[in-house]
Parts: structure tokens; C-alpha cells; sequence
């Protein structure tokens, strides 16, 4: 019945919840716990998975909603989360040593360098990058 397709009532907020496919996206802010989540709502619908892989950089989590009650649609749910964590932004990257080798710092001899992968999102690598000038303070 349409009616129920469209107007539900969400017991939570105790309100009717109006629902239409999402087309292009919706962005919302939302705190928990003190902590801000921004959160893009993106369709979908086949013809709009292809744009999904613009929203993976910056992203820290992934909400998969599935349909409890599509049995059917399990299996196209699985593929798709496969083929989501196949394009993390991360795939194909070079290495440092391959970096440091294109860039051939090791011929640099009259400063003292030190190549430290890291990712700026997560923050990893940067206190060791840091830790590294620590190091060579005073030592010339
Ligand atoms: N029973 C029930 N129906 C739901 C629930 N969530 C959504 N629906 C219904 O499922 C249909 C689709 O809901 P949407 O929220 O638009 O689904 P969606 O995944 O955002 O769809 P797209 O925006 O096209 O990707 C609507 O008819 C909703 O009323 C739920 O938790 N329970
Ligand atoms: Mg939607």
C-alpha cells in the first residue's frame, strides 16, 4: 500500500517519516556523545552506485543499510560491499621506497632526509615523521 511505502511512523522520534529515493545526496550533521558526524545519505539505486566512489576520501565510516526482509537483494548487497572495499583511495598507491626511489634521495648526500609515509586523515605516521627531526637536533 503506498501509503505505509511513504508515511511511516518512526516510534522513536514519534513522528511521520516521509521517505523518496535518494537522488544525488543529502548531508546532515548529527551528535553523538559529543561527537559531530557529518553524514552524506547517498542513493542507492543502480544507476547511482557508479557515484558512489567520490564520497570514499574523507570518510572514516560507512553505514551499509540492508533490507531485512529482501532476501533476494542479499546477494547484490554482498558484491556491492566487496566492490566498495576493493576502492578504497588507498589501492594502487606507491610505496616510500618507490617514491624514494623515483625521487632517488639517496643520492642526496650534503642533507640529512628521511622519507615517512603517512596519512594525513588518520594521523598515522606523522608523530614518527616528527620523532625523526626530533632526532636530529644537534646532531650536524
Ligand atoms: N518497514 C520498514 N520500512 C522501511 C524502513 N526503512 C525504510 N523503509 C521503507 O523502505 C522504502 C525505501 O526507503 P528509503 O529510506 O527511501 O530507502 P533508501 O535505501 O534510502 O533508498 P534509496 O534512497 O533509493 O537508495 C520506503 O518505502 C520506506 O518507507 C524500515 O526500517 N522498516
Ligand atoms: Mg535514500
Amino acid at each position: 500500500m503506498p501509503m505505509v511505502n511513504h508515511h511511516c511512523t518512526n516510534n522513536l522520534m514519534n513522528e511521520v517519516v516521509h521517505t523518496s529515493p535518494t537522488i544525488g545526496s543529502n548531508v546532515e550533521e548529527i551528535v553523538v556523545k559529543n561527537t559531530h558526524f557529518l553524514m552524506w545519505d547517498i542513493g542507492g539505486q543502480e544507476s547511482l552506485r557508479s557515484s558512489w566512489n567520490t564520497y570514499y576520501s574523507n570518510t572514516e565510516f560507512i553505514i551499509l543499510v540492508v533490507d531485512s526482509i529482501d532476501r533476494e537483494r542479499l546477494a547484490i548487497t554482498k558484491e556491492e560491499l566487496y566492490r566498495m572495499l576493493a576502492h578504497e583511495d588507498m589501492k594502487g598507491c606507491m610505496t616510500a621506497a618507490e617514491i624514494s626511489k623515483y625521487l632517488t634521495l639517496s643520492s642526496i648526500k650534503d642533507h640529512p632526509w628521511h622519507i615517512q609515509s603517512c596519512c594525513a586523515l588518520t594521523g598515522e605516521g606523522l608523530c614518527q615523521g616528527l620523532e625523526w627531526m626530533t632526532s636530529r637536533i644537534g646532531v650536524r
